[in-house]
């Protein structure tokens, strides 16, 4: 009532209507962020155990029908298997801390370092912004591996948070993974080869090859097949590690100094890249050899 007196006394006053109604909107939206504001207290506290290394790996829901339906190549798709990689690469580049990634199949898992305090060690944030770094990296980065195979509908990726305390607790699940990729990929190489090269059904692979043992799977592949899984491509036997590492780059550049002209330089630089490698991480050699991926335990 005393807002419309006003109103008719002040008609024609542009400067009166905008205060009062920035005021009046102002204490509305305060009393309405009050009442609903409680609904903050709902969420919950995700923050990551500190020192401890956080893991977040990722795997490709339903690939086995991804796989079939995109033409894959079995039992290893180097086109999958490379834009896996690229993708992952993607997510190191973008996303500050990781130290180290180890991927096979349709999987990679994503290493921060212990102290890190990225996003304040949300779990919930640190893998969401993983996981949909990853795919959209997946989807963006698709036709330079498939080329003329269409990607026919949106891939999606799981993920998922541990935390591992020491460098023997991070080590073993590196190793685990790796292990997994081993025992998948001999089982899949002979498998396949049973089928491809010895003419075997699928349900006849499946039935030969139940309650052998590795050292089986090997002799079936050597003495049949001709073939020494131990030569066999170390992306698929080991998977792809990607690490930073400081390369030197040299680069052409055009200097000009004082009473000079203008010429060309070979200028060196050591600049921090991604790369990967294909070899075992479950012995010493490779942390022995990369000394600076693991943070000391007494820290
Ligand atoms: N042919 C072929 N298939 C692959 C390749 N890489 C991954 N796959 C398929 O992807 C599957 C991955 O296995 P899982 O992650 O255990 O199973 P999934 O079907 O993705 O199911 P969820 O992960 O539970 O959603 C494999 O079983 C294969 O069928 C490849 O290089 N070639
Ligand atoms: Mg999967
Ligand atoms: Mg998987």
């Amino acid at each position: 009532m005393l807002i419309r007196k006003a109103c008719r006394l002040f008609a024609g006053s542009r400067t009166f209507f905008t205060i009062a109604f920035v005021r009046l909107s102002t204490t509305s939206s305060i009393m309405a962020k009050s009442k609903f504001e409680y609904v903050r207290s709902f969420e919950t506290d995700d923050t990551c155990l500190r020192n401890c290394y956080i893991v977040v790996r990722l795997d490709g829901r339903n690939f086995h029908k991804f796989a079939e339906q995109h033409k894959f190549i079995k039992p290893n798709d180097d086109r999958a298997l490379g834009l896996m990689t690229r993708s992952a690469r993607s997510v190191m580049e973008e996303l500050e801390d990781i130290i180290i990634a180890y991927g096979q199949s349709d999987e990679f898992s994503f290493v921060f370092k212990r102290s890190s305090t990225w996003f304040k060690r949300r779990a919930s944030k640190l893998m969401t912004h993983v996981a949909s770094q990853f795919s959209s990296s997946y989807v963006f980065y698709w036709k330079e591996f498939f080329e003329e195979q269409p990607l026919l509908y949106p891939p999606g990726f799981d993920g998922r948070v541990v935390l591992y305390p020491t460098n023997r607790n991070l080590r073993d699940y590196l190793s685990w993974r790796q292990a997994d990729c081993h025992i998948n990929n001999l089982y899949n190489t002979v498998f396949w080869t049973l089928v491809q090269k010895g003419g075997l059904t699928t349900t006849q692979a499946d039935d030969r090859l139940k309650g052998t043992l590795a050292s089986d799977k090997n002799e079936i592949l050597f003495s049949e097949f001709d073939i020494n899984y131990n030569t066999e491509s170390a992306i698929n036997r080991k998977g792809t590690t990607l690490i930073w590492e400081k390369r030197d780059e040299t680069v052409i550049k055009r200097m000009k100094l004082p009473n000079e002209e203008e010429k060309e330089v070979l200028v060196t630089r050591s600049r921090r890249r991604v790369e990967a490698h294909h070899c075992d991480i479950i012995g010493d050699q490779f942390w022995d050899e990369h000394p600076d991926i693991l943070e000391d335990d007494n820290c």
